[in-house]
């Protein structure tokens, strides 16, 4: 998972400054913050819809679109995946500790 997506952010920083003829990565920031950022909202509109839906296939497929979308957004933010990866992994040692303070007995 994070391979994937670090080597998807380094298309996506790659792409950003191409043609945007010949690049729906640089014609989408060349649209502007605004825009990126309607389309995260979009595909995560689409993906409640494909799971409110029971549809596993379009939730697979809206759920892609969402993550390469925000990718492109924190990319125009310059903000690395790993400040994001690097949060979650905080959070989840924090609900360790939670869990380690709920059972002083270990
Ligand atoms: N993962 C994706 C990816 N997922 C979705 N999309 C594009 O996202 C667009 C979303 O479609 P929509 O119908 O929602 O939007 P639209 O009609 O194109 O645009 P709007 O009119 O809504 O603004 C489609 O054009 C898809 O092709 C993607 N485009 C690119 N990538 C990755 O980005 C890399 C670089 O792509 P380029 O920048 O095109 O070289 C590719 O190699 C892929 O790995």
């Amino acid at each position: 998972m994070r391979a994937t997506l670090h080597h998807l952010e380094q298309t996506i920083l790659q792409r950003r400054t191409a043609d945007p003829t010949a690049s729906y990565v640089a014609k989408l920031t060349a649209r502007g913050r605004a825009k990126i950022a309607q389309k995260v909202g979009e595909e995560a509109v689409e993906t409640v819809i494909a799971a409110m839906a029971d549809d596993r296939a379009g939730a697979v497929g809206e759920s892609a679109d969402l993550l390469f979308h925000l990718l492109v957004l924190l990319a125009d933010l310059d903000i690395p995946l790993d400040s994001v990866l690097d949060e979650l992994d905080r959070r989840e040692g924090m609900s360790g500790l939670a869990e380690k303070a709920a059972r002083p007995s270990d």
